[in-house]
C-alpha cells in the first residue's frame, strides 16, 4: 500500500532551488534511507512531507493522516539540562492528551509506559533524560514519536554522536519496528545504514532511487567505514571515485 506519493515537487528558497522534480513513493513495509551530501535538499524533502514547509510545485498525495506520521528531529542531545524524565519526553508526544489539572490522565501514562516498553526503554521512565546516554535517549524519543500509533516513522539523523554499538542497537530497534511500520531514515552514517535499509534514495537536488534488495550486506563497521562515493559505485555509478583513505 502506498502511504505517501510525491510528483515532480519541486522547491525553491529565494532563487535557490533546492529540490527539482523529485519523485518518491513510501509504501507500509519500506526501510528508506535517504542520503546524499550537506546541502543536497533532504531536510527539505522531509519537511515537505512534514507540512513544515508549503508545496510549491508538484504533488504530495498522503494516504495517511498526519497524526499517523511520526517524527524524531535532529539534535535530540541539546538541552539534556533540563529536569524532565524519560516518560515526561515521551507524554508530550502525545497529540490527543486529556491533561488534567494536575498531571496527566492514566491512559496516557499508560500508553506513554507502553510506548517506552516497546523501546526497552520502560525501566528508566523515572530517569532524568540528562542522565541517560545518547543511545538510549534516543530510544525515549522514537518512543514519543511511536505515542501516536505512526505508521510511518521517520527519523533525521538518528544516529548522530552515538557509539558504533549504540548506533547499531538502535537500527536493531529499526528494524523490528518495520516489521509493522515504514521507516524512513536520513542519515551519513552509511555503514550501519545499509545492513537495515532496503532502498536508499539519493537526493542531491534531484532524487535517485536505487533499491538495496541485490547490494552485499554486512558493510564493514567501525573505521573501515563506507563512504559515500563508494556506496554510489557500489550501486553503479561507477564514473565516481574515492580519492581518500579510510
Ligand atoms: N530556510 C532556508 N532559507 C534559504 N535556503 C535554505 C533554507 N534551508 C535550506 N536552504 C538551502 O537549501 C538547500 C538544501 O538544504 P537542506 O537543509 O534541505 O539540505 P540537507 O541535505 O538536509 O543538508 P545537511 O545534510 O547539511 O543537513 C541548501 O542549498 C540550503 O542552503
Amino acid at each position: 500500500m502506498n502511504l505517501i506519493q510525491i510528483e515532480n515537487l519541486t522547491h525553491y528558497y529565494g532563487n535557490t532551488k533546492a529540490l527539482e522534480n523529485v519523485n518518491l513513493t513510501i509504501k507500509n513495509s519500506d526501510f528508506l534511507a535517504i542520503i546524499g551530501p550537506n546541502g543536497g535538499g533532504k531536510s527539505t524533502l522531509l519537511k515537505i512531507i512534514l507540512e513544515l514547509l508549503p508545496l510549491q510545485k508538484g504533488k504530495l498525495i498522503k494516504n495517511i493522516k498526519n497524526s499517523e506520521v511520526g517524527y524524531v528531529p535532529q539534535n535530540t542531545n541539546l538541552n539534556t539540562d533540563f529536569p524532565i524524565t524519560a516518560l515526561e519526553v515521551v507524554l508530550m508526544g502525545h497529540i490527543k492528551t486529556k491533561r488534567k489539572l494536575f498531571g496527566y490522565a492514566k491512559e496516557d501514562i499508560d500508553c506513554a509506559l507502553s510506548s517506552l516498553k516497546q523501546v526497552g526503554m520502560e525501566k528508566f521512565a523515572d530517569k532524568k533524560i540528562g542522565d541517560l546516554s545518547g543511545g538510549q535517549r534516543q530510544r525515549v524519543f522514537i518512543a514519543r514519536a511511536l505515542c501516536s500509533n505512526p505508521k510511518i516513522l521517520m527519523l533525521d539523523e538518528p544516529t548522530a554522536s552515538i557509539d558504533v554499538q549504540g548506533q547499531q542497537d538502535i537500527y536493531e530497534l529499526l528494524r523490528e519496528l518495520n516489521k509493522s511500520i515504514a521507516i524512513v531514515v536520513v542519515s551519513h552514517d552509511l555503514s550501519i545504514l545499509l545492513n537495515y535499509a532496503k532502498d536508499v534514495a539519493h537526493v542531491n537536488r534531484s532524487l535517485v532511487y536505487h533499491s538495496l534488495k541485490d547490494v552485499q550486506r554486512n558493510v564493514t563497521l567501525g573505521d573501515d567505514h563506507l563512504c559515500e562515493v563508494e556506496l554510489l559505485s557500489a550501486l553503479g555509478k561507477t564514473q565516481m571515485c574515492c580519492n581518500h583513505k579510510h
